[in-house]
């Protein structure tokens, strides 16, 4: 311990911590937030626990949050916990668990201002347009057969097919093997968290991650060579684009940074894959896990949908279909996606690793502890919001005042602790607006186009208070419904049948 921390306890902790396991006896909810939290209303807002032989410290209140990712961020940078699948399958280069450096500081640059930035992402407008018509086609085609739709999955397949397009220019051959690693990522290993089991590989995980890798390492090879080919005949183009070619995507961008020599970082294949693997399982699960949780809540809550459906009304009119650029002036579709995030953030638990020992409240947080900031709970907490199980809205539009404070003025940027669906500061999601913005694009498009009536499990379509679906959660790489949607689509009469077929 330094000098300033030598007499500081650690923060409270239960007992007994057993051999090997450490707490994870204690974890006995399948969901590690809803443990968490239970554990936080016995031992406060501060604890520690160790997960097998990982310490880890739990954070349960927006005051902490800010402490830990503003006041020290600097002690708290560091790489998020990681399973051994995602080391291998993201080439050990994962830009979310790199440890701060100069080949973060270099990659993050790069994300920011080459890949994520306003200019590149508006550029790549008409292929995320593309594919919201992909899905409304697909919904045309089951309102028009009448047959139940399986939304969850639609959902998926329209994330990973708008991120592999951004990224690769196809989605093709990716598509399945993208959701293979996926979904290995939603998994976590118990030998991830005790060492003695890591020694002996017990099941079939490392196995299975290895098979994954062999499958999709090829493919990536394959997409980036044709890519390579791509770019050499645009070149000797003079840099013109072919008819029907698709923009400048982010494997083009990536790969002119590789070839340039007077980087200051060369990035290397591995990297550029690392990153790709990265994308994917950053960007496409959480936007359909969370979509789909909008949906939902809206099925739930007619009144809401009511409302919603009057602005785009009122906002885009019946002549033409919701465009992404419709998005700023549809303020409660907005705030539609921020009660989603409050009430069902993707990713439940904010993850940092302690770079260097510090004081929080009077307590001792080690260097190379973990740090969980469960901000699932804080977004349920009655001390920070009115009323805090019910979906309204209207609370990210009033200024009525809450302890937590206006909450008319709380973001999405990590500026308000009680909200940080995309955690805060330097390590903060770079995909926040291409995220935010492409959920509220495809909720108010399905809201313009359908109305959604929900089957039971035999696929009757059930009517008045019993259309309702179950807002249970379940495990996995985000927290998602444990029930996938299933619904019959219907179209609005108010929509020219050719507007979605165009
Ligand atoms: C609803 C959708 C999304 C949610 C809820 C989400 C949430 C998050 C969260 C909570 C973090 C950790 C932030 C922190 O520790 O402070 C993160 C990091 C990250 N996200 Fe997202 N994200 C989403 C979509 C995306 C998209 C679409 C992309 C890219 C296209 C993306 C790329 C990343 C990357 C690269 C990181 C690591 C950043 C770093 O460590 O520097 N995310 N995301």
């Amino acid at each position: 311990k330094s000098k300033a921390c030598r007499h500081l306890p650690n923060p409270p902790s239960p007992k007994p911590r057993l051999p090997f396991i450490g707490h994870l006896h204690l974890l006995d909810q399948p969901l590690l937030h809803q443990s968490l939290f239970r554990l936080s209303q016995r031992y406060g807002p501060l604890y520690s626990l160790y997960f097998g032989s990982m310490p880890t410290v739990v954070a349960s209140t927006p005051e902490l949050f800010k402490i830990f990712l503003q006041t020290h961020e600097a002690s708290f940078f560091n790489t998020r916990f990681q399973t051994s699948a995602m080391k291998r399958l993201t080439y050990d280069n994962s830009v979310a668990t790199v440890p701060f450096g100069p080949y973060w500081k270099f990659i993050r640059k790069l994300i920011m201002n080459d890949l994520l930035n306003a200019t590149t992402v508006n550029k790549l407008r008409p292929l995320r347009s593309q594919e919201i018509r992909k899905v409304l086609k697909v919904m045309a085609q089951s309102a028009e057969a009448r047959k139940p739709l399986n939304i969850t999955e639609e959902l998926l397949k329209w994330t990973n097919n708008t991120i592999s397009m951004m990224m690769l220019g196809e989605a093709e051959e990716i598509r399945d093997i993208a959701r293979e690693v996926l979904k290995i990522f939603g998994e976590y290993s118990l030998t991830d968290f005790i060492w003695p089991l890591k020694m002996l590989k017990i099941g079939n995980y490392e196995q299975r991650t290895e098979e994954i890798f062999n499958k999709f390492d090829p493919i990536i090879e394959k997409v980036i060579k044709k890519r390579q080919e791509i770019r050499k005949k645009r070149k000797e183009r003079n840099g013109e684009l072919e008819e029907g070619e698709r923009s400048v995507v982010f494997l083009d961008t990536l790969l002119e940074f590789a070839e340039d020599e007077t980087m200051e970082i060369q990035i290397s294949k591995e990297q550029i894959k690392g990153l790709v693997v990265d994308f994917f399982s950053a960007g496409t699960d959480s936007t359909a896990v969370a979509t789909d949780w909008a949906l939902s809540e809206l099925i739930n809550n007619p009144r809401v949908l009511e409302k919603a459906r009057e602005e785009v009304e009122s906002v885009v009119g019946k002549d033409r279909l919701v465009d992404e650029t419709d998005i700023q002036n549809l303020h409660y579709i907005r705030a539609i996606v921020k009660e989603t995030f409050r009430m069902h953030p993707p990713l439940t638990v904010v993850n940092r690793k302690c770079v260097a020992e510090c004081e929080v409240n009077g307590y001792l947080i080690p260097e190379g502890a973990s740090v969980f900031m469960n901000i699932w709970a804080v977004g349920r907490d009655p001390k920070y919001w009115d009323k805090p199980l019910e979906f309204r809205p209207e609370r990210f539009l009033d200024t009525t005042t809450t302890t937590g404070g206006e909450t008319g003025q709380i973001d999405l940027r990590g500026q308000h602790f009680q909200l940080l669906p995309f955690g805060s500061g330097r390590r903060m999601c770079p995909g926040v607006n291409l995220a935010a913005a492409g959920m509220a694009t495809l909720l108010a498009s399905v809201i313009q186009c359908f109305d959604l009536q929900v089957v039971d499990p035999q696929g009757k379509i059930l009517k008045g208070s019993n259309a309702k679906v179950s807002m249970e959660e379940r495990p996995g790489l985000t927290v998602p419904r444990a029930h996938s949607l299933i619904c019959v689509p219907v179209v609005r009469t108010s929509v020219p049948v050719t507007l979605l077929s165009s």
